[in-house]
């Protein structure tokens, strides 16, 4: 689903680099957890999957496509298919929450018949039926980041990359978002989540990947936070 082959990324001439010849894979269907210290290129890793940046030298495959020979107007059809969830939420204030999710419809132009069954069904996927009418300012940071989720799988990605997406939330509320996340997984979503929230790996069990200074330092199955636990 995603491989990485000796990916270095180095943004300044002369700088360190954020990610030093990473070679990895992430298999269809699996949850994997990325975390390290600040700075240690997690979300570089997942800029460099969605080709918001271009590594340095090495090779990435999403989706079974070389990104490197992806022609620039390729690149909204991939991002298409990968979901993205942020710590800061990233909705439009304004817009009510069945508006935040249906606008990753009508941006690829899905028909108003499409969009008027399937942000529902999201929203009921992700626990907000009866919210629709709300505005962001008006949820609590746990319901906009159900709203956020939603809007990213309204278009049933085969990926979704999540960065911090518990940043924000209080211990209880991320463990609600995190079993979303299993959930979403498990009806057949990869998933790789990007955080410094130990308690939530520890608890999940799930592959984890850590990263120092931009080098892959561990890959674990059903791993922990920190190593040696
Ligand atoms: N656009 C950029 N230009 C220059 N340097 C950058 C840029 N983005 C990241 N870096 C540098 O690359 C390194 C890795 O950063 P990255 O944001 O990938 O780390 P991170 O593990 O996601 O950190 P955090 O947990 O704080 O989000 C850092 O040294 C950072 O300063």
């Amino acid at each position: 689903m995603i491989r990485f082959e000796n990916v270095s990324k180095v943004y300044a001439r002369g700088a360190r680099p954020a990610l030093d010849q990473v070679s990895m894979e992430v298999e269809r269907g699996e949850f994997v957890f990325l975390v390290g210290a600040s700075g240690s290129g997690k979300s570089t890793f997942l800029r460099l999957v969605l080709r918001e940046e271009r590594p340095t030298s090495g090779q990435i495959f999403a989706l079974g496509r070389d990104l490197a020979q992806l022609s620039r107007w390729k690149v909204p059809h991939l991002r298409r298919q990968i979901g993205t969830v942020f710590q800061d939420f990233r909705l439009l204030p304004n817009k009510n929450v069945f508006e935040n999710v249906a606008i990753a419809l009508q941006v690829i132009g899905k028909p108003r018949h499409h969009i008027l069954t399937t942000v529902p069904e999201t929203l009921e996927l992700v626990g907000l039926d009866g919210k629709e009418k709300r505005l962001p300012h008006e949820l609590s940071g746990g319901e906009q980041q159900r709203v956020a989720i939603a809007r990213a799988m309204v278009n049933r990605p085969q990926v979704l990359l999540a960065d911090e997406p518990t940043g924000n939330l209080d211990p209880t509320t991320s463990i609600g978002i995190m079993r979303l996340l299993d959930r979403i997984n498990r009806t057949g979503t990869t998933i790789v989540m990007a955080t410094h929230d130990d308690e939530i790996v520890d608890q999940m069990r799930k592959r984890v990947v850590e990263l120092a200074n931009g080098t892959m330092v561990r890959d674990q199955s059903r791993g922990v936070y920190g190593a040696g636990r």
